[in-house]
């Protein structure tokens, strides 16, 4: 089955991160994209933009794709205000997809995306929606100070099963040096590690959070579940940073 996956983002026109880098990530899974813009933004070396997208447009384009069928998962990347969160809310009404949601509010370089508070993030949790924070990301919309170790990731990701997520990936890739490298996800009462490499990340090769998330939705799409497709998002991640191809 082919899934078909509403990817939500920003869209970088480098394709570093963002909505083409998720589109690819989609592709690659086997899954058809539907890539509906949230914000327009330039990243470059020295120049820094964003302009949201007209609630009106990003409503049309959601409404428009799902004339033409139904969608299997939907991956919300940056949302950049208040707004385009809830005409795209209202635009997926009555729909079943899974969703996945990655809080990304600030650029791997500290810019800022969006005006989303947790408050927003929190109140789009229910039972067929996974949540991807980062360890910072998690410990804000818990509004608890930082994240150190993994029993922290743990401990965080079952507390935002307890706020209505159905499954809570919280990514560890900037746990301190000796911790090693290990993602949490907690589903249906149960919590794994899931322990990794660390791998060199050249400075060009970003976007790994869009791609992770944009690959764990083409997967919940086509029906498999959190535990294996957070497997194989994991594994488009790896190749991809070892690569720099999805
Ligand atoms: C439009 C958009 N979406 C997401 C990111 C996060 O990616 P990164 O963490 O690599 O900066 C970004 N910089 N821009």
């Amino acid at each position: 089955m082919r899934p078909r996956v509403l990817l939500l983002a920003g869209l970088e026109p480098t394709g570093r991160a963002g909505l083409l880098a998720d589109v690819a990530a989609v592709r690659a899974r086997g899954g058809d994209a539907v890539a509906v813009p949230t914000a327009q933004t330039a990243q470059g070396s020295h120049t820094f933009a964003v302009v949201p997208a007209s609630p009106r447009m990003l409503a049309a384009q959601v409404t428009a794709a799902r004339e033409w069928g139904p969608l299997h998962a939907v991956k919300w990347g940056v949302v950049p205000g208040p707004s385009q969160l809830s005409t795209a809310k209202a635009a997926l009404k009555d729909s079943d997809a899974w969703w996945v949601v990655d809080p990304v509010v600030r650029s791997s370089r500290g810019q800022v995306l969006s005006r989303l508070t947790p408050r927003h993030y929190l109140a789009l949790a229910g039972p067929r929606v996974l949540v991807t924070p980062n360890l910072e990301e998690a410990a804000w919309l818990l509004g608890r100070p930082a994240l150190g170790t993994v029993e922290d990731a743990q401990e965080a990701a079952e507390a935002l099963c307890q706020r209505g997520f159905g499954a809570v990936l919280v990514k560890g890739g900037h746990l301190p040096e000796g911790q090693g490298l290990a993602d949490v996800l907690a589903f249906s009462g149960r919590t794994l590690v899931m322990r990794g490499r660390r791998l060199k990340r050249p400075p060009e090769r970003r976007g790994t959070g869009c791609r992770l998330a944009s690959a764990l939705a083409a997967e919940l799409g086509r029906g498999t579940g959190p535990e294996a497709a957070v497997r194989a998002a994991r594994e488009h991640v790896t190749g991809y940073l070892r690569t720099g191809r999805d």
